[in-house]
């Protein structure tokens, strides 16, 4: 548990991921320029503009913790490694859902400590009835547990949920809309009855996490920025991010790579999904 954030500066990193969300939504709605990266992903003045705010805000509230954002991940292992406490962001997740405006994006601020996602806020300014003005907001924090704030500053517990009888209730499986499309499909086409609903973005997690969804498969690369806000949102809601291997949880800044293992997204663990994962990915 970490009672390093205090509830004093939970309030004030709430209010200042809503604050750069209120830049990324004045993005959103202009004309913006999209360059290519070096990796060919897309880039967008809303990444950079989100990147600065949250930056600024981490420094403001936390001076001397070190942060680790999509937008500035050049800092070599070596460094890294030493970090007992560190910021890890994703100022855009979902860059081609914003890019195609289709609201399925998200702001994540996560802290890391001895490589566990231990807190994690998790935005979505365009969704929800008061999209463009307070979206969405999911986050968790060991020992405090996990809450959504759905266009007020409100905060209402959220919980995984237990998995159904599929028989009486199909199981609902969560997908990206871009990635991984084939393996996703050879591990759905091995569960029993279930649904299967695609969302952008981190989003797909915090739906576990609110119990809106049961499975998240993710058998395609994702970095430690995409996963470690939601998953601190997930765990704190009573759920787990596993590696497919290990059925471990996920852990961030243990080598030189940021690339994820393939994981997978529950609500708790069950012999039904676990043989269909085993024989998927086999
Ligand atoms: N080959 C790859 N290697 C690493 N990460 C990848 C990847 N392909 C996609 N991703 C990650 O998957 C995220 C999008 O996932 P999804 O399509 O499920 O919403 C991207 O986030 P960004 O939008 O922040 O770049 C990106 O980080
Ligand atoms: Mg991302």
């Amino acid at each position: 548990m970490t009672d390093f954030i205090t509830d004093s500066q939970r309030r004030d990193l709430l209010d200042g991921v809503h604050a750069a969300g209120r830049e990324v939504v004045a993005i959103y709605r202009r004309d913006f320029s999209v360059e290519e990266k070096a990796d060919a992903s897309p880039l967008t003045e809303a990444d950079m503009a989100s990147h600065h705010a949250l930056v600024a805000l981490l420094e403001r509230i936390t001076p001397g913790v070190p942060i680790l954002s999509e937008e500035s991940a050049e800092i070599p292992y070596a460094t890294r490694a030493d970090w007992q406490r560190y910021w890890l962001i994703d100022p855009l997740d979902g860059t081609k859902e914003f890019i195609n405006r289709n609201g399925e994006f998200t702001l994540n601020v996560a802290l890391v400590e001895h490589g566990e996602p231990v807190f994690g806020i998790v935005h979505a300014p365009m969704l929800g009835e008061r999209a463009g003005e307070q979206g969405q907001t999911w986050w968790g924090q060991h020992g405090q547990g996990a809450f959504k704030r759905d266009g007020s500053d409100e905060d209402m517990p959220i919980h995984a949920r237990v998995l159904p009888d599929p028989e009486a209730e199909p199981w609902k499986i969560v997908g990206s809309r871009r990635h991984g499309a084939e393996t996703f499909d050879a591990f759905c086409r091995r569960l029993p009855a279930h649904e299967c609903v695609s969302m952008g973005s981190s989003l797909k997690l915090c739906l576990v996490a609110e119990g809106h969804a049961d499975l998240y498969p993710r058998l395609a690369p994702t970095c430690e920025w995409d996963t470690a806000a939601a998953q601190a949102v997930v765990t704190a809601a009573g759920g787990q991010v596993l590696d497919v291997e290990t059925l471990e949880p996920l852990r961030c800044n243990q080598q030189e790579s940021v690339l994820n293992p393939f994981f997978i997204v529950c609500g708790q663990r069950d012999q039904r999904w676990e043989s269909a994962l085993r024989e998927s990915i086999a």
